[in-house]
């Protein structure tokens, strides 16, 4: 028997959770932290790399006091973050500023410059997530960073996912290249592979800007899958969190790959990771490359397995901001919608209020509602926003179907169908499929079970998935909503073509966007 640590660190709080091997989860403590956001630049998010651990500190007694479990017994812990949540940092690992957060946006034309020169000079990389290197990723935000802040050029010495950041600092490292990292991070949003031998030649590099000459250097290190180890807890970290010095921490991975292995993931399935944004996770047995969908990465999400990420840039973030617009929260305005039947709003809603992450991948676009009357409430806008995403959704499913992504069974995981059964049901009347939902709380469960596997609790993953993700409650499709979704379904895709697609409608609406967030920006004086 083991008891181990798993931590999810998300957008604006981490949760801790104490998980037995023989009885399962024990208990969750969460803490927040601050995201700094501008409201007169919408890409700009930040987050600090104290604030964080100090909310892990917190977390972690919390949850001790709370099991009445004894530091010392918990026998491993393993950590997942956001990502690509990036931080430079010194020689000795001291951040030389806050992260960049996964949904930092600012690093739109670096990614772009990157994406043209890889598609000019052929770029192998390029293909393995799409086609388009994201305004979300690494490289970009790094070369972002590098442009805007020439002062601190001198001091910088590597760059860090969250994930390895916060690996290496629980392990007490202090040199760069001594830290690990994690093929998931790197694969999924560094142009990683070892296909390639790692990261990107330096010529390319250098060819985007001179500012990357020797960065690639900077990033070498060992980079592993989360069956390996990142490192042992140190002394003063163990103190802190009131753990055991000693105990080993694997590689850790980003949230939602991590999500879909607590919600019980395996070959066939697909999960939703539905939380402020979502997350659309698979594993390959053979490694198939899908344009528009952004990373393809071999031992991303099992070890053994090609992991294939999507997803929405945002979902929960867009229900917030509806009810705080109508003075309230989406737990209030969810009140009620169970009742609403499939399209009876008249509105279609276009979840591109953070841009699109697949299959467009396009930072430039924005939300849009059609179909407004004068009784239109925020709740039908919630209820819509809500079907929008599941079309969205759809629209990724079919993507990755289309390309040899077995799509058997449909979980959804993550936060919000732990409590927003409304939204389960829509997502299994639009995809016309059942959706299976796991029927409690699988909170930093996945991290748990890389915990477990680093305690050397269970052999295989599948046995450790099999003891510790809960059963499934399903949500059948019902037959009348299926109609009325068959019919809105390619409304919504022409909607989605018509103003995003540029090669599928390069006559139609796919600037208006872009030119409306162009002359807003220009109008707030911004960029
Ligand atoms: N009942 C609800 N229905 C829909 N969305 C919700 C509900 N409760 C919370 N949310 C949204 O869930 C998001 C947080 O999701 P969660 O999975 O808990 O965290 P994270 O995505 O950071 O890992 C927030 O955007 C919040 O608005
Ligand atoms: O993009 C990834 C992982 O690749 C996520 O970390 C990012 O969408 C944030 O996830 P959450 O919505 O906070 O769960």
């Amino acid at each position: 028997m083991a008891i181990v640590a798993g931590a999810d660190f998300g957008t604006l709080s981490v949760r801790v959770t104490l998980l037995d091997s023989e009885r399962g989860r024990l208990g969750t403590a969460s803490a927040s932290y601050p995201l700094n956001r501008k409201r007169d630049d919408p890409d700009f998010a930040t987050q600090s790399h104290v604030a964080q651990m100090d909310a892990l500190v917190q977390a972690t007694h919390e949850v001790l006091a709370q099991t009445g479990v004894n530091g010392a017994d918990v026998q491993s812990f393993a950590l997942d973050t956001t990502g690509s949540s990036v931080v430079p940092v010194d020689a000795s690992m001291q951040p030389l500023d806050d992260y960049y957060l996964w949904c930092d946006h600012r690093a739109l034309n670096e990614a772009q410059e990157i994406t043209a020169l890889a598609h000019e000079r052929g770029l192998e990389a390029i293909e393995w997530c799409g086609g388009v290197y994201s305004h979300e990723w690494g490289w970009a935000k790094l070369l972002h960073w590098l442009r805007h802040n020439p002062e601190k050029r001198a001091q910088f010495a590597s760059a860090f996912e969250h994930c390895d950041m916060v690996a290496a600092t629980l392990s007490g490292i202090t040199s760069p290249r001594d830290a690990k990292r994690s093929v998931c991070a790197l694969g999924h949003k560094w142009l990683w592979n070892p296909k390639w031998d790692g990261f990107p030649p330096e010529e390319f590099l250098v060819a985007v800007d001179p500012l990357l000459a020797g960065v690639r250097e900077k990033l070498q290190g060992e980079v592993l899958t989360s069956d390996h180890l990142a490192g042992h807890l140190d002394t003063a970290w163990a103190e802190k969190l009131g753990l055991k010095a000693g105990i080993p921490i694997p590689v850790g991975a980003f949230d939602a790959h991590w999500d879909a292995i607590g919600a019980g993931c395996r070959e066939g399935d697909v999960v939703n990771v539905v939380g402020t944004s979502t997350c659309i996770i698979a594993m390959q047995p053979k490694t198939t490359l899908i344009p528009g969908v952004c990373g393809v990465v071999p031992g991303s999400v099992h070890p053994q397995y090609t992991g294939v990420e999507a997803g929405l840039s945002a979902v929960g973030d867009i229900f917030d901001a509806i009810a705080k617009r109508a003075g309230t929260d989406v737990k209030t305005l969810s009140q009620g919608l169970e009742a609403f039947r499939a399209g009876q709003t008249g509105l279609l809603r276009l979840s591109w209020d953070n841009g699109d992450r697949t299959v467009l991948v396009r930072s430039d676009l924005g939300g849009i509602t059609l179909g407004w009357n004068l009784v239109s409430t925020a709740q039908d806008e919630l209820f819509a926003a809500i079907e929008g995403t599941a079309f969205h959704t759809r629209i990724i499913l079919e993507r990755m179907g289309e390309h040899g992504v077995p799509v058997e069974r449909v979980i959804n995981g993550g936060g919000i169908p732990q409590h927003n059964p409304t939204l389960n049901q829509i997502y299994a009347n639009v995809f016309n499929k059942p959706v299976l939902v796991p029927a409690s709380s699988t909170t930093s469960v996945g991290a748990g079970i890389f915990a477990q596997m680093a305690a050397g609790s269970f052999a295989t993953l599948e046995e450790a998935q099999e003891r510790m993700c809960p059963q499934y409650k399903v949500y059948e499709p019902d037959p009348d909503a299926v109609v009325i979704y068959q019919q809105l379904y390619p409304l919504y895709r022409r909607v989605y073509e018509s103003f995003g697609d540029r090669s599928a409608a390069p006559q139609s609406l796919t600037e208006v966007l872009h030119d409306l967030r162009e002359i807003a920006a220009r109008s707030r004086g911004a960029h």
